[in-house]
């Protein structure tokens, strides 16, 4: 909350300043209407004296009257500066968390269990915003509150002041209960992380559930964690919700000490004695606003750092890249490259080859070998652990990203296609792809008849993810994807191993159109993908063991003649 505060001095202060005032005025009318109110009970026609002035109940009833509609007028300010600052606070939150999400590293995205960025922008967001409300409502009160003490003591400074101490050692009785309301915060935000990523997970595994008739089991567990989120909620708001009351009492009993002390010192003027006594109650309920405030503050706490901590977790591993432009693509080096997820093993290790352009490579290797992983660092999403990888030279760290995304495509083993129309997942956002070239890559991606077989071709709006489309569509969609920014280099991860053997058959002969002037690597476990291939890399147990042709491979690759004789090839 502080770090809020500070950056937000400006209109804070602001608050505080309308607040203290605003707060002033209202003493003055509570001073002015006791006084009033004494007049009368006393048949007299004037008040006073205040700071050694009378003045005539007429002129009291006038100024009370100005004195209200300036503090309302100040009242409102307050509202508008408030309103305004809970908007921005919002905005902002949601801004800085999603730019540092979508300019992190792949490897920190990809790490992120889905749903939860969601739950961070939508209910955190919200629980902080809330949290903003009641800050700027807990400045107005306290102000509010020091304008009042501050009249109190000008008036009487024996009495406020016994309540004045009283009020701070409530404050003080009531620090371990605001220590737990955190405590049990944090747990609540942990609570409801929980459940919105099994919700994200459930989202995703619809049809295995149906099939596999397992509703019940994720039905325990959801249940399960909706119990736990909202007793963890429970436990906070009641905590947060005590402190108010508490506080009432406690105050009360402070001005019950204020009265003593009046009664030990004996009463002076009874005009000051009622307006005192006024400002005191009037102090109380802005000391309960109070009280509720630092409650809802310290339970929304969790929430906040939940916010910051995660902005500065995706801040700290920003995607890669440099200022350097390559004269192209290729050749694109791989000397000795390693790379490793976890400390105990490297995922690849002793990568080294060379891709010219034009060339189309093939990667084959049993399950888990380090193929997609060795996909990833060719793209650049991930950086080698140890050794380098170039692109005519320039080792792909220092590369400008901007220039590197517009010459490089990817197509992976599930097409990810998104609520649009056809263009618009061609396109996928880039600027300058214009309608003859979405055309161009459809029908080098042998998808063209297909689309316009839809009732409105390219401006046919694809149901959620695609779903209207059949696998093999979605899949040279995304190969239309790819071509659509005329890359120099195309990564592709098993894209026809999840097909019919048509649509292999025509993914092949579109990768084979490309031949010769787009470089391709090509993973694949279906060997007969493979037939368009320069050359062929084995991969197996992380490591590179071979890379040839495919006839010489025949010749000194085990792994390359099983897979062969698997796939019914002679
Ligand atoms: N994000 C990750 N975090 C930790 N380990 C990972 C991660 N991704 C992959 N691995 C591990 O790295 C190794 C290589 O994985 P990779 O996905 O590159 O294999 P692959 O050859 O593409 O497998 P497949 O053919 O089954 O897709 C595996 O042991 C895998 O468990």
């Amino acid at each position: 909350m502080r770090d809020l505060v500070s950056r937000y001095r400006g209109r804070m202060s602001s608050l505080a300043v309308v607040a203290f005032l605003g707060g002033l005025l209202e003493a003055l009318f509570l001073v002015i209407v006791t006084g009033i109110a004494m007049a009368l009970v006393g048949d007299e026609s004037t008040i006073g004296p205040y700071l050694g002035q009378t003045v005539s109940t007429g002129v009291a009833l006038t100024v009370a009257a100005v004195v209200l509609v300036a503090r309302l007028a100040f009242n409102l300010v307050g509202v508008a500066i408030s309103a305004r600052l809970t908007a921005d606070v919002t905005r902002d939150q949601r801004q800085v968390l999603s730019r540092a999400y979508l300019q992190a590293s792949w490897a920190v995205q990809q790490a992120e269990p889905s749903g939860r960025l969601q739950e961070l922008l939508t209910s955190f967001v919200t629980r902080v915003t809330n949290a903003v409300q009641t800050l700027t409502n807990a400045v107005t009160a306290l102000l509010s509150l020091v304008a009042f003490l501050g009249t109190g003591l000008f008036l009487d400074p024996l009495s406020t002041g016994a309540v004045l101490v009283a009020m701070a050692v409530v404050g003080a009785v009531l620090k371990p209960v605001r220590l737990r309301i955190r405590a049990r915060a944090a747990a609540s935000a942990r609570a409801n992380l929980d459940f919105a990523d099994s919700v994200s997970e459930l989202g995703s595994l619809g049809l295995e559930m149906q099939t596999y008739g397992v509703q019940h089991r994720f039905t325990r567990t959801i249940d399960d964690l909706s119990r736990e989120a909202a007793a963890t909620q429970q436990r906070v708001q009641f905590l947060a919700g005590t402190l108010a009351p508490v506080y009432m009492v406690m105050a009360y009993a402070a001005v019950l000490a204020g009265v003593g002390v009046l009664s030990l010192v004996g009463f002076g003027d009874m005009a000051v004695i009622g307006a005192v006594m006024l400002l005191m109650l009037r102090s109380l309920s802005y000391g309960q606003q109070l009280a509720a405030a630092s409650g809802t503050l310290t339970a929304a706490a969790p929430f906040l750092k939940g916010v910051r901590d995660t902005a500065q977790r995706y801040a700290a591993a920003p995607a890669g890249g440099g200022d350097r432009v390559p004269p192209s693509v290729t050749p694109l080096v791989a000397t000795e490259v390693e790379f490793a997820y976890t400390a105990d093993r490297p995922a690849l290790s002793a990568a080294s080859f060379r891709i010219d352009t034009g060339e189309v490579l093939g990667v084959i290797g049993p399950s888990g070998a380090g193929k997609s992983t060795l996909a990833q660092l060719v793209l650049g999403v991930r950086e080698p652990t140890s050794g380098s990888l170039t692109a005519s030279g320039v080792d792909l760290r220092e590369v400008d990203r901007v220039w590197w995304s517009a010459r490089v495509a990817f197509v992976a083993q599930e097409a990810l296609l998104f609520t649009g129309t056809v263009a618009e997942n061609i396109r996928f956002f880039r600027e300058g792809i214009d309608d003859a070239a979405l055309r161009r890559a459809a029908t080098a991606a042998n998808v063209l008849a297909d689309i316009e077989a839809l009732p409105r071709g390219f401006d046919a709006h694809l149901g959620e993810r695609g779903s209207q489309l059949s696998g093999g569509q979605r899949q040279r969609l995304s190969i239309a994807r790819a071509l659509a920014g005329s890359p120099q280099l195309l990564v592709l991860d098993e894209p026809t191993s999840a097909l019919d053997g048509q649509s292999e058959a025509l993914i092949r002969a579109t990768l084979r159109g490309l031949r010769g002037s787009v470089s391709i690597i090509i993973i694949a476990h279906r060997m007969s993908t493979l037939d368009i291939c320069d050359r062929i890399m084995v991969i197996e147990h992380g490591t590179m063991t071979s890379i040839d042709t495919p006839a010489a491979l025949r010749e000194n690759s085990e792994f390359y003649r099983n897979a062969l004789s698997v796939a019914g090839i002679s």
